[in-house]
């Protein structure tokens, strides 16, 4: 059952009138605080009276019942000005049995049913390091009584491609970027505080001295930038407190929320709860997810979700809401929509009916290819399967037996720091965003198949393009594009030109670093020391930096007073790098993550039925890859693409036509009974039945032609 219905805002109506006769001194108006509740604003002098109208619907819906529509839904965004309540109590039942992975919090992890699920307090790798203990930034330097350097300063010395041609990773292609993002929109999205009303809060104060603190931490660019404009400011809200399950202030350090489920669940393409999800779906046929004009992604009708520029055009929803932050990243969600109901169709033509059951199990089958693709393709490439195979990450590819280290006492939730650390993948955002062509066409001067990046910024544009070609050309491009270099670099169109709109726009290398002081994130030297087990005699000395080499230890001198004041992000992405692609103390921050979000997943693809799958089931799941579901959605069987789509074409990874590519065969999931596995097809019994059942299923809608 699902709770998000109209008889819910009835109850929330009845409940807002209630609450109004037992406070003192009533001062809305019922229907049109009803309103507010609806439209996600509310006034916060009003704590009372929202306080009083949670107690009287937690009289008529259970505490899971809340959790899935209140927090997800309608309060969410008025607790957002004053913080994010975490979801508390959820229920675990049906342990034994339960075959799907749940979003309502219940059973993903059989020792915690919360670990792991939306709105849930970040966890961290290390205790925070506020400049007060409790909650002001970190601005203060370890020695001396100076401050720490400024964060567009860190950027300019430290990240700034100018006067250096942005090197290309000739090795690897634009998908490590994209699944790069994609998966960081599975595991981790903190919000933000907001204004009173839940609209954007204004951060930047003529007088410094006058920010707000508690929900502002705006960034003002020093003089003679050489990009920004003397003055400019950068207007950032500080990520929204943590509150207790009682929406109430919890004392000790401030903590950060996590507003999606942290598993790899696929959470971007089905949502965070069962109530987002209902709204993904197909309304009526709900096996398949929602689509509209050919296979594209659902408009989402609320337009400030995204700019449009052009008439007719809307901003896309999918299960995250940052869709639309650039338009390949939407393209991405695009294909795991198409690659549901494509596995749906499968599904049927195996003898499947049941909408739900077909809904489900497509939704099982997709969940695993991305944790396969993830462990097996780009964490292979990002870790390097020597380091994977050293901490027993590997998935065992053709020697397929069942993990069996699943440990439901692991926390699942993401880790703070690991969310600022793996940013790093900003590194890896192009200049520019490309239509691939598959026929010479007469190109448009106006509309050209090129865009530098900065100009399809929550900009859908690029996916109507070309009779809403768009979303398959730019996967397209994807495969065939390379992908910038892992280094300190950034592109001026993330770095200068982040959100340009109205000649406004950020830095997002200053935004990471601003972001991780603000959370209370340590500096970099105590990941080293304090999580990744390195003994420095000296921190305070440069001769500390051991793992970086000596270009970069002297622009880090140029701008840091001490070794010990550098910032996580800065100072593990400019790690050098020996024959990884990332340095040590990136790689120990990233296992701690990835450890957990595979061992302790009850739903971790690889493990046995019911949550998992049989053996043949598993044997042909670790038969795909991201070149699989390319070749299944976007490209023609003569397409030669290679065999891992994140590492082109060369000796070692042989390019194939995509014929030859080995495709998810669902032959085990036939209820066709069994099939001849030489000639893939049916045994003679099985299509009998087959015919039979056919036949049955058009006597039942009356069309008899047989
Ligand atoms: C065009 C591509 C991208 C854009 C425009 C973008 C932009 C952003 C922005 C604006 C933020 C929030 C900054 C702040 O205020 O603190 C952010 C956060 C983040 N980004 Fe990116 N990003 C991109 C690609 C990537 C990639 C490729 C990765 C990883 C491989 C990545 C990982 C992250 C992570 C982990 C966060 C923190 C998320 C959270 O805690 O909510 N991003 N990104
Ligand atoms: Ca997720």
């Amino acid at each position: 059952t699902y709770y998000y219905d109209s008889s819910f805002a009835a109850n929330v109506l009845t409940a807002v009138q209630l609450a109004l006769t037992n406070i003192a001194q009533p001062t809305e108006d019922p229907v049109q605080l009803f309103q507010l509740f609806e439209s996600g604003k509310y006034n916060e002098n009003n704590a009372a009276l929202v306080a009083k109208t949670m107690d009287i619907l937690k009289t008529i819906y259970t505490d899971s019942e809340l959790n899935n529509i209140v927090y997800n839904e309608t309060l969410y965004a008025i607790f957002q000005s004053r913080g994010v309540c975490v979801v508390k109590n959820l229920n675990c039942t049906g342990q034994a049995t339960s075959v799907y992975r749940t979003l309502d919090g219940s059973c993903n992890n059989l020792n915690h049913p919360e670990w792991g699920m939306a709105f849930r307090s970040q966890r961290r790798l290390l205790n925070p390091a506020y400049d007060d203990g409790v909650s002001s930034p970190r601005v203060h330097s370890a020695i001396g009584t100076g401050t720490l350097p400024n964060p567009r300063t860190i950027s300019n010395v430290m990240h700034s491609n100018k006067g250096i041609s942005t090197p290309l990773d000739q090795k690897i292609s634009l998908h490590v970027f994209q699944w790069g993002q994609f998966l960081d929109h599975d595991i981790i999205s903190t919000p933000v505080s907001t204004g009173v009303n839940g609209d954007a809060l204004s951060c930047c104060e003529t007088n410094p001295a006058n920010v707000n603190t508690d929900k502002c931490a705006p960034i003002y660019v020093p003089n003679s930038d050489g990009f920004f404009a003397d003055g400019t400011c950068m207007n950032v809200p500080r990520s929204a407190p943590a509150l207790d399950g009682n929406c109430n202030t919890p004392t000790g350090p401030r903590q950060q929320v996590n507003k999606i489920t942290s598993y790899i669940d696929g959470s971007n393409v089905y949502g965070s709860s069962a109530a987002e999800l209902i709204k993904l779906r197909n309304p009526n046929s709900t096996e398949y997810m929602a689509v509209t004009n050919g296979n594209n992604l659902p408009p989402n009708n609320d337009n400030s979700a995204c700019t449009l520029t052009v008439q007719g055009e809307s901003c896309s929803n999918a299960g995250d809401s940052r869709v639309n932050v650039v338009p390949s990243l939407g393209s991405y969600h695009t294909l795991f929509v198409q690659e549901h109901n494509r596995i749906v169709n499968l599904l049927k033509g195996l003898g499947w009916t049941d909408p739900e059951e077909l809904f489900q199990e497509a939704r099982k089958i997709n969940i695993a290819q991305i944790q396969h693709i993830t462990y097996n393709e780009f964490l292979s490439w990002l870790l390097t399967r020597t380091v994977l195979q050293q901490n027993n990450l590997i998935i065992t590819g053709s020697r397929t037996t069942f993990f069996t280290g699943y440990d439901p006492t692991i926390n699942t939730d993401i880790a703070n720091d690991f969310g600022i650390a793996y940013r790093i993948g900003h590194t890896w955002i192009p200049a520019q965003m490309k239509l691939h062509t598959d026929f010479p066409e007469t190109s448009d001067i106006n509309d050209p198949d090129v865009k530098n990046i900065e100009d399809t910024y929550h900009n859908p544009h690029m996916l109507y393009m070309r009779g809403r070609t768009g979303s398959n050309r730019l996967v397209k491009w994807l495969t065939e594009g390379r992908c910038p270099r892992t280094d300190r670099l950034l592109e001026d169109g993330a770095r200068n030109k982040l959100f340009l709109k109205n000649g406004v726009s950020f830095d997002l290398a200053a935004l990471n670093i601003n972001r991780g002081r603000e959370h209370g994130i340590p500096p970099y030297w105590k990941y080293r020391t304090e999580l990744c087990g390195e003994t420095l005699a000296d921190p305070s000395s440069w001769s500390s930096m051991t793992l970086h080499d000596n270009i970069t230890i002297a622009l880090l001198k140029s701008v840091y007073q001490s070794p010990m004041d550098i910032d996580l992000w800065t100072g593990a992405l400019t790690e050098s790098i020996s024959t990884a692609v990332i340095g040590p103390t990136l790689t120990c921050i990233f296992l701690a993550q990835f450890r957990a979000l595979r061992n302790g997943d009850r739903y971790w693809f690889e493990r046995p039925e019911p949550e998992g799958f049989s053996l043949a089931k598993l044997t042909a799941i670790k038969q795909t890859s991201l070149a699989a579901v390319l070749c299944a959605n976007v490209y023609d069987a003569s397409f030669v693409i290679s065999q891992s789509a994140f590492i082109p074409g060369d000796v070692r990874n042989v390019l194939l036509p995509c014929s030859q590519i080995p495709k998810l065969d669902l032959s085990a999931w036939s209820r066709f009974g069994k099939r001849n596995l030489n000639t893939g097809k049916d045994e003679f019994e099985n299509k009998l039945v087959h015919l039979l059942l056919e036949i049955l299923k058009e006597k039942e809608s009356g069309d008899v032609k047989k």
